[in-house]
């Protein structure tokens, strides 16, 4: 019977998602549902499985894997007709996407939680032809994050990041763009580029503090090129003030279409798609509402 096809990436984060996949078989079909595991080798794997499960018409897909595999797998069933609801088992190390869910992030409770999750509608957003859940970023910060070797990302986790980050602020490159939103074109000299469809970045759950999973848009968060200690004040005030006092920093515009030119050669020339390399510019970005069904704990 094709009911739950569990996809699993070993090498994701601490790499346990071979147990746990036999933990979740079992806990489904004490449940009486019943479960094949799938264990990847690739990156493409993730995509093949995907493609057979939605054409043979499964109910659910468990994936276990990081936020890249997860994105993976949205990308994998981006032509298909149908698309089985997802549970996500969350073994990478940031796991940004989970956390935007509330999905439990402790995977000995996630597992036993699988059997009592609702769907959960979710938008997701489509970078030139990649479907991501979470973020697309640019600029300086998340260029040195790419720089985060694994050794440092299993040992310190999103903190890893973090560091990286705020070094970064010190580096000199400098990235201008052309940006089109919503056919609106400018220019801007920016640190950082974030382009979400959640409320949640890299772990900062309430980054976007007006943005939720559905509302049909994209959330663009740019970090304006000034002083250290400008930016600095500009980045702590945008994540801890709850009221919004105006930011010159920082700029903040929610839409459905951001197209992104990179207008010098000073810096990397790709995205980064869900804490992953993605495509080179000039990028589209544009929002697909109500993409996917996900399991999640019923919101409190
Ligand atoms: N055996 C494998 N199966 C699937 N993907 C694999 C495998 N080995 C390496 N990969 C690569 O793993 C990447 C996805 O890893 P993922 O991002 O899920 O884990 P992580 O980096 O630990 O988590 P996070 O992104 O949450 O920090 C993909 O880019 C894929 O190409």
């Amino acid at each position: 019977m094709k009911d739950v096809m569990i996809i699993a990436n070993p090498s994701s984060g601490q790499k346990q998602a071979e147990d746990y996949a036999q933990q979740a078989k079992e806990i489904l079909e004490a449940n009486g549902r019943f479960a094949t595991i799938n264990i990847t080798e690739s990156g493409d794997d993730v995509v093949k499985f995907a493609q057979e499960a939605a054409r043979e018409t499964y109910n659910t897909i468990v994936i276990l894997g990081g936020d890249g595999t997860v994105s993976l797998l949205a990308s994998g069933l981006k032509d298909e007709d149908y698309r089985p609801e997802i549970a996500i088992l969350p073994t990478g190390t940031v796991n940004n996407v989970a956390r935007a869910l509330n999905i439990e992030i402790n995977l000995d409770k996630a597992v036993k939680d699988l059997p009592n999750l609702t769907p959960q509608s979710i938008d997701a957003g489509l970078v030139n032809d990649q479907v991501f859940l979470s973020l697309v970023s640019t600029g300086t910060i998340p260029e040195s994050v790419f720089e985060v070797n694994e050794e440092e990302k299993e040992r310190l986790g999103p903190v890893a990041y973090l560091v990286e980050g705020i070094q970064a602020l010190n580096e000199q490159k400098s990235y201008r763009f052309s940006l089109n939103i919503d056919n609106k074109v400018d220019e801007f000299e920016l640190d950082l580029l974030l382009i979400g469809v959640s409320s949640s970045v890299v772990g900062l759950t309430n980054f976007f503090k007006d943005a939720s999973y559905n509302d049909g848009k994209l959330h663009i968060f740019g970090l304006k090129k000034t002083t250290l200690g400008d930016r600095v004040g500009s980045i702590a005030n945008w994540i801890f003030d709850t009221e919004k006092v105006q930011n010159n920093g920082v700029l903040t515009v929610d839409a459905k279409n951001i197209k992104i030119e990179l207008l010098n050669q000073d810096g990397s020339t790709h995205v980064a798609v869900d804490g992953d390399k993605g495509p080179s510019f000039p990028v589209e970005i544009s929002v697909l509402p109500n993409y996917i069904n996900v399991l999640t704990p019923e919101q409190k």
